[in-house]
């Protein structure tokens, strides 16, 4: 189905206190990946991605998502090649899920949503001192996006499955030592670039982002583990924390690349 949730009234979605949109922003994201409009673009290298298992610090409910984050006080865990220009550093990863199997992702290809969408965070160290300062920056950010669609069961994401009940309520975390999000990427290289936004407040437009082409496998059991995590802390009244995603925004002035013909 290509409908949005019609349930859902954006300003007064749990997830968005702020107002929604960025008052004169020009590269908001999520956006809809028109297959067709986009340009392969033969400059592009492929992306570069070695990450240390070790950096993995604790998994949290932030009330929005649920994060994996990472030891990001050295160049431990990175990517580089792609789009980019410098190599950026892990930070964290969450993901972006639905009520149903229907939608749940925040970018769509070719108006197709996915149940949910893996977002791995990376900051520009080389340039800019801290995370904080480079979410303010243009080429402060690159978000690896990953689409889940129903299907497999997967090992690896199994992992953090497992974890997720201890981290029920908001501002609920555990420890989590090892653990290598490579496991999460599909095989196939190819991928969508282009200029966007964090989709969640500050929503600032300092993210080169970067939409693997194939998606990965779960199945059903591991998307109603994501379903059963709440927005709310212990004690509060209940509620599920599904359809964490923001709506589609304008393309704009903007072209999106592939990195494949
Ligand atoms: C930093 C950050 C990036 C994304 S994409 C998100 O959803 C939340 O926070
Ligand atoms: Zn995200």
């Amino acid at each position: 189905a290509t409908c949005t949730p019609k349930n859902r009234n954006d300003a007064l979605h749990p997830l968005w206190q702020s107002p929604l949109t960025i008052p004169g922003g020009t590269r908001q994201s999520p956006i809809n990946i028109q297959w067709r409009d986009s340009v392969y673009d033969p400059v592009l290298k492929p992306l570069k991605i070695s990450y240390d298992p070790a950096t993995c610090l604790h998994i949290w409910n932030n009330g929005y998502s649920f994060l994996v984050e990472f030891d990001d006080s050295a160049d431990r865990s990175i990517i580089v090649g792609g789009p980019l220009e410098n190599q950026y550093r892990l930070k964290q990863f969450h993901f972006h899920w639905g009520a149903i199997n229907e939608w749940g992702s925040e970018h769509t290809v070719d108006s197709k949503f996915y149940p949910a969408e893996l977002h791995l965070v990376h900051w520009n160290a080389v340039v800019y001192p801290t995370f904080e300062e480079a979410v303010m920056e243009g080429d402060g950010l690159a978000v690896i996006g990953v689409f889940l669609k129903l299907g497999a069961h997967h090992e690896g994401l199994q992992t953090l499955v497992d974890a997720l009940p201890a981290i029920k309520h908001k501002d609920t975390v555990i420890e989590f030592d090892v653990f290598d999000p490579s496991c999460l990427l599909p095989p196939c290289p190819d991928y969508w670039t282009y200029a966007g936004s964090l989709t969640t407040p500050p929503l600032t437009e300092s993210v080169t982002w970067i939409i693997k082409k194939q998606p990965i496998e779960v199945d059903e059991n591991q998307l109603e583990a994501f379903r059963m995590l709440l927005f709310t802390s212990d004690g509060e009244e209940e509620k599920r924390m599904v359809d964490n995603f923001r709506p589609l925004q304008p393309l704009m002035n903007r072209t999106v690349r592939s990195s494949f013909q």
